[in-house]
């Protein structure tokens, strides 16, 4: 058996270990051969590619970014996904000889796995994303490493926001789920966590603020990118798309900070985290899942089960129909947010 893999969307800490781990079970246990598309579906189609074999993948589990590099490149020339699009990935995959593929990403890519799955190209999702906002698993690897640059952002600003009698804001990542900003703020004690799922007003956040200050402490403040204001109905974007064509969040710390800051009379400052939560090596909970995730892919096609993603349930690693974990994002639960809600301020 022959497999392609790549990887698609934003890059995630751990995808390095999780080649290696499919690598070592696909070549060395089950007698496979791998080769690896550059840059996502803009290899496959230009015909960069590189075997993979074990010394491909010597020493790269503790590495950040990803040997393959990745991208938010189409996979379907035509943008339709329609049978001529389909035929094109197959006669591709013809030429390469592979017989089907491993692909690395978030649920954008475990679409596409389902679609190419669908119309008889065989393909296994390992989900990454630091979002974590991919159903059909527990964790996404990727994510523990985002939280834990996150926490120590956190653990960061409080001293100089202390310092200053300040009230720190800090954004971090997170389109459409706020599960980064949600346990960084636990970990790190946030009196503030702002995400996309539940608008708050700024009269409310202001008064989360004031409330810290009467007790003789300086707020920090955590809010996820896609986070709106009550009556706001759009995110804060930036200019420009990115590689699939969606507007680029970011920046609404600098909308919020300002706001706070007039509200209360609270010197308030904005820290944007932006991609250092995505860069560096991974943290040994995120090779772990990653490595399992690979073994457990592999292992997937050796026994033909196309169509599925290896997802972390409880303590296992188990194949899942792609069915399930795409569609619709895994978002921050009503409860969970609760959870933290009460004691704001
Ligand atoms: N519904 C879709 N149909 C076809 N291609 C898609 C679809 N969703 C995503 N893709 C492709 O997969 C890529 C990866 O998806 P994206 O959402 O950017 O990242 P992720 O896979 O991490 O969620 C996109 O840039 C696009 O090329
Ligand atoms: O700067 P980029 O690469 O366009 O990516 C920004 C986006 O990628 C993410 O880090 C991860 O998103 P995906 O997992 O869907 O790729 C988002 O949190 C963020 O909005
Ligand atoms: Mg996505």
């Amino acid at each position: 058996m022959r497999i392609g893999v790549l990887c698609s969307g934003g890059d995630s800490p751990g995808m390095n270990a999780a080649i290696r781990g499919a690598v070592l079970r696909a070549v060395e246990v089950h007698g496979f051969e791998m080769i690896g598309f550059m840059d996502g579906w803009r290899g496959f189609f230009a015909g960069d590619s590189v075997p993979l074999d074990r010394r491909a993948v010597r020493g790269i589990s503790p590495l950040g970014g990803v040997i393959l590099g990745t991208s938010r490149v189409q996979p379907f020339l035509a943008g339709r996904g329609d049978a001529g699009d389909l035929q094109a990935i197959r006669d591709r995959a013809a030429e390469y000889g592979i017989d089907g593929f491993l692909l690395i990403g978030g649920n954008g890519t475990q679409t596409v796995a389902q679609l190419l799955t669908a119309a008889g190209i065989p393909a296994i999702g390992l989900p990454k994303t630091i979002d974590n906002d991919l159903g059909g698993t527990d964790y996404t690897f990727g994510f523990d490493t985002a939280v834990s640059i996150a926490a120590e952002a956190i653990d960061r600003l409080r001293t100089t926001g202390e310092s200053h009698r300040r009230c720190m804001v800090l954004e971090v990542m997170g389109r459409d789920a706020g599960w980064i900003a949600l346990h960084a703020g636990m970990a790190g004690g946030a009196q503030v966590m702002l995400i996309p799922e539940f608008p708050e007003s700024i009269e409310q956040i202001s008064e989360w603020v004031l409330s810290v200050r009467d007790r003789g402490r300086s707020s920090l403040v955590i809010v996820a990118e896609g986070f709106r204001l009550v009556g706001s109905d759009e995110q804060v974007t930036r200019d420009g798309l990115d590689g699939f064509g969606r507007k680029r969040l970011g920046g609404v710390v600098e909308l919020l900070a300002p706001l706070i800051e007039e509200r209360t009379g609270i010197e308030t400052r904005a820290t944007v985290l932006g991609h250092l939560q995505r860069g560096g090596s991974p943290t040994a909970f995120d090779r772990v899942l990653a490595t399992r995730t690979g073994i457990a892919a592999a292992d997937a096609a050796r026994a033909g089960q196309w169509g599925t993603m290896a997802g972390l349930r409880g303590d296992r690693v188990e194949m899942v129909p792609l069915a399930e974990a795409v569609g619709r994002l895994k978002t921050v639960p009503a409860d969970r947010y609760e959870e933290v809600r009460l004691t704001f301020g």
